[in-house]
């Protein structure tokens, strides 16, 4: 190419640049006017609602039905994520708390939900979030709740049984683990591997072929493997590629994940309900008198009313010795007219019942 065509495609591209940012700009000020418009029809005592997901859900799947290319679906979505982050950040900033620290897939999970424009605050716990959540300290909060390999996270939905939260979103990430190591470290001499126990479960096989005899030191978190490397000539640590950045930290091997499909769900928590979108999910926990059949009893009308089952999780109930909940995910939202005269049913043949909350499937 001469440098004559790269001069004018150049040329080409300031202008086009021009024009978005003009675009962009105009696309803040009308979010400005939104902000505006919902302030000046409030009721008395009535507090503004500037996030929306069922409209970013909306806004995210037109761009993505919309898009011609060259640019894939998805790398416009996320594009579009960080424009409306930054829309909304100019009528409300939100705050978001998520199980870290900095660096955890967790924290990936909440900047592809929400963009990057919130302020974001790590917790130490998963029972710290929700706590911050409901003390209302944060908007949000964000928390793994099921990996594709591992199974549930128990920490998660226990705390469910212990709050009340509204879901009102969810993100599935795919998970990519690498094997780092920091500056200091003798590459032949790594004596223990650490990382979340989650995660080194997710690596069992790879670390069974490659590393037999080092020893596995399960931490509080992916980053914290990361963090302690930095300080260690002797080890190495199993976490993902925000950890590795945070940390400074290089890749000895890559994604050295047993599944090559291995992908975690995290939970968008809050007090907020959420208006259906016509592609809704809603998550329930329901209690069943320890009796043969109750389970049946309960997934027949699911079945009876052709509503698709997304997932179902028992766990031990915090009332009584061998008695149990049951976590459910189903398609469609709780005002639908189906979905409501399934959970009537449900609710008279159950002890208790509890709808965790109604929200878009998750788009990106
Ligand atoms: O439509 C709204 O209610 C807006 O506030 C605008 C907007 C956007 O930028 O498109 C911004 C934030 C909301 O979460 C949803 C959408």
């Amino acid at each position: 190419m001469s440098e004559q065509e790269l001069k004018a495609l150049r040329l080409r591209i300031d202008s086009l640049d021009e024009k978005v940012l003009e675009l962009i700009s105009e696309r803040a000020r009308c979010a400005q006017e939104v902000a505006r418009v919902k302030m000046g029809s409030l009721a008395e005592g009535e507090v503004p609602v500037f996030y929306r997901p069922e409209r970013e859900a909306q806004v995210l799947k037109r761009v993505m039905e919309r898009n011609k290319g060259p640019l894939g679906n998805e790398e416009m979505a996320r594009l579009f994520r960080e424009i409306m982050s930054s829309c909304l950040a100019l009528e409300q900033p939100l705050k978001v708390a998520y199980l870290g620290p900095e660096g955890t897939f967790t924290q990936a999970a909440a900047m592809k939900h929400f963009g990057h424009a919130v302020i974001s605050k790590p917790m130490a716990a998963i029972d710290e979030v929700f706590r911050e959540v409901a003390a209302g300290a944060v908007n949000f909060g964000v928390v793994p709740v099921e990996n594709s390999t591992e199974g549930a996270v128990n920490h998660t939905l226990d705390s469910f049984l212990e709050h009340d939260m509204v879901i009102c979103g969810e993100v599935e990430l795919r998970i990519h683990h690498h094997l780092l190591v920091g500056e200091n470290t003798k590459t032949d001499s790594i004596s223990r591997i650490y990382s979340h126990a989650q995660s080194l479960a997710q690596c069992r096989k790879w670390l069974d072929a490659h590393y037999p005899n080092v020893e596995r030191i399960a931490v509080s978190s992916n980053a914290e493997a990361a963090k302690r490397v930095k300080g260690e000539w002797n080890s190495a640590a199993i976490a993902g590629d925000m950890a590795a950045g945070l940390y400074g930290l290089t890749r000895l091997a890559e994604k050295i994940e047993d599944r090559p499909d291995n992908s975690t769900r995290f939970l968008m928590i809050g007090n907020q309900e959420v208006p259906p979108t016509g592609d809704d999910k809603t998550s329930i926990i329901v209690s069943m008198s320890n009796r043969p059949g109750a389970l049946h009893e309960l997934l027949v009308p699911f079945h009876e009313n052709g509503i698709d089952l997304t997932r179902i999780e028992t766990r031990p109930s915090r009332s009584g010795k061998w008695t149990y909940v049951f976590f459910i995910d189903f398609a469609g939202h709780h005002r639908d007219p189906l979905v409501k005269s399934v959970l009537e049913q449900i609710s008279q043949e159950a002890v208790a019942l509890k709808v965790l909350g109604s929200y878009p499937k998750a788009v990106l």
